[in-house]
Formats: C-alpha cells, structure tokens, sequence
C-alpha cells in the first residue's frame, strides 16, 4: 500500500523523512532544496539557479517512479525571501508543459541550510 520511492539522483535525506511515498498512486514528494546530488552540496549561484535545481531533484524522483512534471497536480513553493518570488516564478514557468499544477506559495522565516527556496510536490499516476 505504502511505497517508498529513493533515487540516487536526487539528494539523500538531510532528516528523518524519505524523499517520496506512494499510495494509491499518488506520490508525495519531500520539499526538494537546492542540492546538487552529485556534489552534496548547494549549487551555486541565486534564486534561478537554486529554483533550476530544486526541479531538477523533483524530475530524478518523479522519473525513479516513472513519472514527470506533467503528472504534477499540486506544488508548495517555499521561499526565505518574497523578494524571490519573480525570479523564481520565471524558473518555475518552464518546468511545466500545458496547464500548471495547483500551488500554494509562502516566504518563510528560514528554510533547512540556508535554502533560498524548497519546493514540494504531489503528483499521480
Ligand atoms: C528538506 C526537507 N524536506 C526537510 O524536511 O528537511
């Protein structure tokens, strides 16, 4: 009933969480934060290249399910700055083909590590 989804392409869990579970074919994914797999590390660079990141994390765990962006149907964006919040939408706009998903978008008080945005998604079969 309860599947866990784990991919090397997308970073390990910096907490007690796994990057997705699946039910029922729906998949929740953790909030993705900006780090390169391959490094371990922040990618470097602003809001834009942080944004390009995070997406490229949630594409690695939607493709270990056999998924895409397309199958998307609701995001949470979290942001540490609000001020971000155009630049960030400029990056968000191309990771989508036809309709966009659902969204919620918040500036928060921190994210994990300094993150200058965290972005969450569900998605379904
Ligand atoms: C980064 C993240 N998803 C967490 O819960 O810390």
């Amino acid at each position: 009933m309860k599947k866990v989804i784990s991919t090397s392409g997308a970073p390990a869990a910096i907490g007690p969480y796994s990057q997705a579970i699946e039910v029922n074919g729906t998949i929740y994914a953790s909030g993705q934060i900006p780090i390169d797999p391959s490094t371990g590390e922040f990618v470097s660079g602003g809001i834009k290249e942080q944004t390009e990141q995070v997406f490229k994390n949630i594409k690695a765990i939607l493709a270990e399910a056999g998924l895409t962006t397309g199958n998307i149907v609701k995001t949470t964006v979290l942001l540490s700055d609000i001020a971000n919040f155009v630049a960030m939408n400029e990056v968000y706009a191309t990771q989508f083909e036809g309709a966009y998903p659902a969204r919620s978008a918040f500036a928060v008080k921190d994210l994990p590590k300094g993150a200058l945005v965290e972005i969450e998604v569900i998605a379904v079969r």
